[in-house]
């Protein structure tokens, strides 16, 4: 098994220790790759060389058409190699290889958005107070990024990075989660081989305390975006505080998904599902926060309980499979946790709440989808992110109480309405603290719009023309054309 490598100033490199890291596929715990284990000294490699491609290279002064031009034929390449692309996040991640099939076309849609705006932000004349002058404002790149992305989305996470860093004229180093490196590492394959200069994009394998901690605390990189878990993203943000370097965090969520009882019965039920178990739940912006009108309650949560007892978890590469593995055994033990905890606080277990007895699925980290009812706010199943197949399930009675509810939280990613009364959809999301709202629908996101958090959920935006803002500082230029002295002293 060969190893795979950190891709370093344009060349295939193993860690500077040797070590390495076996990756596992979570369905059966195969060891389906072996990847170097890139450390701190591996991370200051790469932002040398991004510091060099940065402060002597060409890429930041290449014409934006230019940079957009290779950006595109990154996405044409994901799009030619998008079946293997889609088998490895699959093998790396357990989740169905239809959902990878997916995240492929987004990534691709992805490159081809930011290649597509690349060179439409040309700058601004602004009109200047004073005669015989000119004022205009233009966009540059930030310089070094650091970018760090997480298991449960590898190669989705890392292109709302790479790609608006990359058109912005930045150079970069990225380190994705230890445990699923296989589909940054085929990018980069990609990268090198649409002309992406030596040294602009770099990428670093290895541990988060150690490769990622040394791209939040070094001083030659100007920028740090981040995507995984709050406790990391607040140490990150106090690493970052070093050089003031600009920050983006994408954090979690626990998000609500408000049904009211005038919503379409069966198309509620329907996405209620699809808002938790794509994935087996570790989305960030899954609806795991189920807020029903009490008159529907029973019937609801009866249509969702019959519906639940037929999802097929399996080998993500089986068409029948629904819903594949969590992503590791300490996953598998925090989720079963945080369902017992619910359980001690008053939660009631309406089906699931534990792993499947099916021996097909015993060497997978699997945990069975479960919805939790009798569930108040105050508890922590309710408030904490438990990144896995779990519904919990809360009443109101009024519109006022389901807003309440919805907004309980320290997170404000994302959240859903299910009602067919248009005045109160608006009503409801114009008080929602959220970074999007969905209404009558769930977990839909596109390139052209942004995506983050208010509250703890994040600073900052991807996606979408804010996405690209990220990456770019704004400079003002005041030319005086005619120059005189002012005799003040
Ligand atoms: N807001 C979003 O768009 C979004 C998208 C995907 C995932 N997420 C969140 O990500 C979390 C799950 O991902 P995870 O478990 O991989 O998160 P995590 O925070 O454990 O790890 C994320 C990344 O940070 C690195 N890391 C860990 N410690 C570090 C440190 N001290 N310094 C620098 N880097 C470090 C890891 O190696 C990994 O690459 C969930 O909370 C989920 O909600 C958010
Ligand atoms: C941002 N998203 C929904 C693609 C993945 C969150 O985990």
């Amino acid at each position: 098994m060969s190893t795979k490598q950190q891709y370093i100033d344009g060349l295939w490199v193993d860690a500077i220790s040797a070590k390495t890291r076996e990756i596992i596929n979570p369905f059966n715990q195969e060891v389906i790759a072996e990847a170097a284990e890139g450390d701190a000294s591996d991370a200051q490699k790469a932002i040398m060389a991004a510091r060099n491609a940065f402060d002597q290279g060409s890429w930041p002064q290449t014409p934006a058409t230019e940079r957009g031009r290779i950006v595109g034929k990154i996405a044409d390449l994901i799009e030619r190699d998008s079946e293997e692309l889609a088998e490895l996040e699959s093998h790396d991640t357990g989740k169905t290889v239809e959902e990878s099939r997916g995240d492929m076309e987004d990534i691709a849609g992805v490159f081809r958005y930011y290649a597509e705006i690349a060179d439409k932000d040309g700058g601004e004349v602004i009109d200047s107070p004073v005669s015989d002058s000119v004022s205009r404002v233009v966009k540059e790149p930030v310089g070094v990024c650091g970018q760090i992305t997480p298991w449960n989305y590898p190669l989705l996470q890392a292109s709302w990075k790479l790609a608006p860093a990359l058109v912005a004229g930045n150079t970069l180093v990225i380190k994705p989660s230890e445990i699923t490196p296989l589909t940054h590492v085929k990018v980069f394959e990609l990268i090198e081989e649409a002309g992406v200069p030596a040294g602009v994009a770099n990428l670093v394998l290895g541990a988060g305390d150690t490769a990622g901690a040394e791209l939040s605390r070094n001083t030659d990189v100007d920028l740090i975006s981040f995507t995984g878990g709050i406790k990391t993203g607040k140490k990150i943000m106090q690493a970052a505080s070093v050089n003031v370097k600009k920050l983006a965090l994408e954090l979690g969520g626990k998000n609500p998904n408000v049904i009211f009882a005038d919503a379409a019965f069966d198309t509620a039920v329907d996405q209620a599902l699809n808002a938790v178990y794509f994935h087996a739940g570790q989305i960030c912006s899954a609806g795991t926060r189920l807020i029903v009108e009490e008159s529907i309650h029973d019937d609801f949560v009866q249509a969702l309980v019959d519906r639940v007892k037929n999802i097929k978890l399996g080998n993500g590469f089986d068409d029948t499979t629904q819903m594949g593995p969590l992503i590791s055994q300490e996953h598998l033990d925090k989720v079963t946790n945080y369902v017992e905890t619910g359980v001690q606080e008053g939660a009631t277990v309406a089906v699931g709440g534990q792993k499947p007895d099916d021996p097909a699925l015993q060497d997978g980290f699997f945990y069975l989808p479960t919805v939790l009812t009798n569930c108040t706010t105050d508890m922590d199943v309710v408030q904490q992110e438990g990144f896995g197949p779990v519904i919990t399930v809360e009443t109101f009675k009024t519109e006022d109480e389901a807003i309440k509810l919805a907004n309980d939280s320290i997170y404000g990613l994302a959240g859903g309405v299910w009602t067919s009364d248009i005045a109160k959809a608006e009503r409801c999301v114009a008080r929602m603290r959220m970074g999007t709202v969905w209404i009558n629908e769930v977990n839909f996101y596109f390139p052209h719009a942004p995506w983050g958090g208010f509250k703890q959920s994040g600073i900052g935006r991807e996606l979408g023309k804010a996405g690209l803002d990220e990456y770019q500082e704004t400079k003002h230029i005041y030319h005086n054309l005619n120059p005189e002295p002012d005799h003040w002293f």
